[in-house]
């Protein structure tokens, strides 16, 4: 697994603007972007997502081009295996638990109804501990379960790699604890590639192998821990 990207955006809006030039490169599999509010993070996951296009530079992932803005390539955010999970963790709130997971299959054909008949459904809901909620709704289970069928739903396509934005910035203290623990045991279980962006030292210490300290729209500096 390896991440490289090298990526130039310059933002304005009215008087401010915002030049991001962001230059890393890891074989890690627990990456974190680490730096304060309004830096360049959120940028730069979005830039990897496909979710904001870059004025230059390249993203690659694991050999794969996904942009290259000398070449023209700027893949679609459903072909670049990118699975993103946001801070609210954003489930639908009328479907079950199994039907959210099932969300994240993105087949035309796949049918709601019958969600956890399917193989990669039934396996995520084995593997995050989730069967005997799977006809739950998000309202009716609890916050440490709503990210786990967050998870759930973002690895069932199987992507290359998983993008975190604060993961746990909306959660209270003792369940940010334990939820930081659960990934991090998650994720060396999975051995999914994992890239974090946070402003939370906590989150460094407990998630992080490689760090890159951003600032200023910049890359400053490298830590492994
Ligand atoms: N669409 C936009 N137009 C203009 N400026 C923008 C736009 N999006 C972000 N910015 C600016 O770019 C800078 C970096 O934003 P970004 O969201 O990447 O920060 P961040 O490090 O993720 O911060 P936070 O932790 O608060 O989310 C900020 O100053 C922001 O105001």
């Amino acid at each position: 697994m390896s991440v490289e990207i090298q990526i130039q955006k310059e933002l304005r809006a009215g008087e401010r603007s915002f030049r991001l030039n962001i230059s890393f490169a890891s074989e890690s599999r627990r990456i974190v972007l680490y730096g304060p509010s309004g830096s360049g993070k959120s940028l730069t996951l979005k830039a990897m997502a496909g979710l904001m296009t870059p004025d230059s530079g390249s993203i690659r992932l694991h050999q794969r081009l996904l942009f290259d803005a000398r070449q023209r390539i700027n893949l679609k955010p459903q072909q670049r295996k990118v699975a993103y999970l946001f801070q609210d963790y954003a489930l639908f709130p009328h479907l079950t638990v199994a039907q959210n997971i099932a969300f994240g299959l993105r087949s035309g054909a796949l049918n709601l109804s019958r969600p956890t008949e399917h193989p990669s459904v039934q396996k995520w809901l084995q593997a995050f501990d989730l069967k005997n909620i799977a006809g739950n709704y998000p309202a009716q289970i609890s916050g440490g379960q709503r990210q786990r069928v967050a998870l759930a739903r973002a690895l069932v396509p199987e992507p290359d790699i998983l993008l975190l934005d604060e993961p746990f910035s909306a959660l209270d203290l003792s369940l940010r604890e334990r939820m930081r623990k659960e990934l991090g045991e998650l994720q060396q279980q999975l051995q999914v590639p994992m890239l974090l962006i946070t402003h939370d030292p906590a989150d460094v210490e407990a998630l992080g192998e490689v760090v890159f300290d951003v600032r200023d729209g910049e890359i400053q500096g490298q830590r492994t821990l």
